[in-house]
């Protein structure tokens, strides 16, 4: 195992640093699914911070792009070994062949078991290392050395699980402030809202900015998504009708209390505008980066016309943000629900804003489209059910029905599906067919 700076204090400074990695990481980040800057050349490459979280691991904040907000940061644990055994050949990153790592292997060490062990570690002993800080709720026991497995799957950022006890998600990309998937759990957790797993420990950094790194919870190992459960539904021909019921209820429960937690109240008249001009830019960006878009737009806009007519919804709330059948799990015939960080490619204060839980409703509905298109023959019915009974079950909880505001509800989807042609074209366009049909057929009904 090499020793990094802990052989040769301050030789690891980022500008060294970077003569090193840069040339590395403009081929490896775009290949990354986390990488939001995919499609450009990686320019500007700058190391923010860099931290020896043990010999031969290195912990990474970087900044691709040009200084100044907005920023697009990111977090590494890079490892670095003069020869790397053929288990971990899959991690490299590469081999510099200037600066202080000339000539060693560069690698990604949360596949490396033994880096990932040791993150869990500093996650039980709360401290400080550098710029970074580990904290945790003392209420948890998590025991030593549980075995981390990293896990695969569609993710934007990284988790591995350990033991099957705890899971760590690792923010990828990096915004300054709190990040609401640790904000809103823990706030949950102390009105005890069963529906989201607690947050055990989390790490953040001091800089170059305050920033949320990581939270780890307990895992669910029974859980399957109800992503999963939606495809093996239409696979086997059936109904999804009583499990997206109980979803809606259990996405009423959760708005219930976020609006305990955080307060609510009624939305700002005013802000109705405000709120259908944003919707508007926020299609004019993208038919200006999706020219597939264009012949939608001025139809979409008339979907907008209702937010400024009629308000943004009863209350406005903080809520989930990125709502949809990945995001809920299936564990002990109970709905839980995760991932409150809202959708990535938003700022973190927009985010963590109060808006309107029909939003949240929107991205469920939304998903249901998905599920079907991803398993043709088209099944119309299966997600015209679908959307009933979640509106149905939501209603149950929460005595208000959102099938009552069809136009509203019209508004938040059409802005959902453009936020997904967009996340699309950027991270899997082989997907993108699926929300452009769902924005055909919106502006068809406009
Ligand atoms: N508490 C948990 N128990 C079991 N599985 C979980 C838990 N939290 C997350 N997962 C699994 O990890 C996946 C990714 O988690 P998520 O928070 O959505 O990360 P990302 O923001 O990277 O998409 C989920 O789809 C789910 O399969
Ligand atoms: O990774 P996150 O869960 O934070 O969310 C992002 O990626 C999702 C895809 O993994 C994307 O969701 C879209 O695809 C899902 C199926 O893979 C589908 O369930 C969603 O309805 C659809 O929006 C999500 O938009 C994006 O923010």
């Amino acid at each position: 195992m090499l020793k990094t700076a802990s052989q040769s204090p301050g030789s690891l400074s980022p500008p060294r640093l970077l003569t090193s990695l840069a040339g590395l990481l403009r081929d490896w980040l775009p290949r990354q699914r986390w990488f939001a800057g995919k499609g450009r050349p990686v320019t500007d490459l700058a190391v923010l911070s860099v931290t020896e979280l043990h010999p031969g691991c290195l912990h990474l904040l970087i900044r691709s792009g040009p200084a100044g907000p907005p920023e697009d940061c990111y977090q590494l644990i890079l490892g670095v070994r003069e020869h790397l055994p053929p288990r971990l050949h899959h991690a490299v990153v590469g081999r510099p062949d200037a600066g202080p790592l000339a000539g060693l292997t560069v690698y990604d060490a949360l596949l490396d078991p033994w880096s990932a062990g040791l993150l869990l570690e500093r996650l039980r002993t709360p401290g400080e290392m550098g710029p970074l800080r580990f904290e945790r709720d003392a209420r948890t026991v998590v025991p030593e050395g549980l075995p981390p497995r990293l896990l695969d799957g569609e993710q934007s950022n990284t988790s591995l699980v350990y033991g099957d006890a705890f899971i760590l998600k690792l923010f990828r990309r990096v915004q300054y402030g709190i990040n609401p998937d640790l904000e809103v759990p823990w706030a949950l957790a102390r009105v005890d809202c069963p529906r989201v797993p607690a947050p055990v420990a989390w790490f953040w950094t001091t800089e170059p900015h305050n920033a949320t790194l990581g939270v780890l919870q307990p895992f669910l190992p029974e859980a399957t998504d109800g992503w999963t459960l939606a495809l093996q539904s239409l696979g086997r021909g059936e109904n999804f009708t009583d499990e997206s019921y109980e979803l809606g209820r259990a996405t009423a429960e959760v708005h219930l209390a976020l609006a305990q937690a955080f307060g609510s109240g009624p939305p700002d008249p005013y802000d109705c505008g405000r709120l259908a001009a944003a919707m508007t830019g926020r299609l004019e960006t993208a038919a200006h980066q999706m020219p597939e878009l264009v012949p939608y737009v001025s139809r979409l806009k008339a979907a907008y016309a209702a937010v400024a007519a009629r308000g943004q919804g009863r209350q406005a709330q903080r809520i989930h943000g990125d709502l949809h059948l990945g995001q809920v799990l299936r564990a002990r015939e109970r709905w839980f629900i995760i991932d409150f960080e809202g959708e990535p490619a938003r700022p973190l204060d927009e985010r963590r804003r109060v808006q309107a839980p029909i939003r949240d409703i929107a991205g469920m509905l939304r998903s249901f489209d998905y599920a079907a298109h991803s398993r043709p023959p088209w099944r119309s019915e299966w997600v015209r059910r679908c959307r009933e009974a979640y509106c149905a079950g939501y209603a149950a909880e929460s005595t208000w029905d959102p099938h009552a505001e069809p136009e509203l509800l019209r508004a938040y989807e059409t802005d959902r599906a453009v936020y997904e042609a967009l996340y699309e074209a950027r991270h899997r366009p082989d997907w993108l067919a699926v929300p452009m049909a769902a924005i055909a057929r919106l502006a068809e009904e406009s």
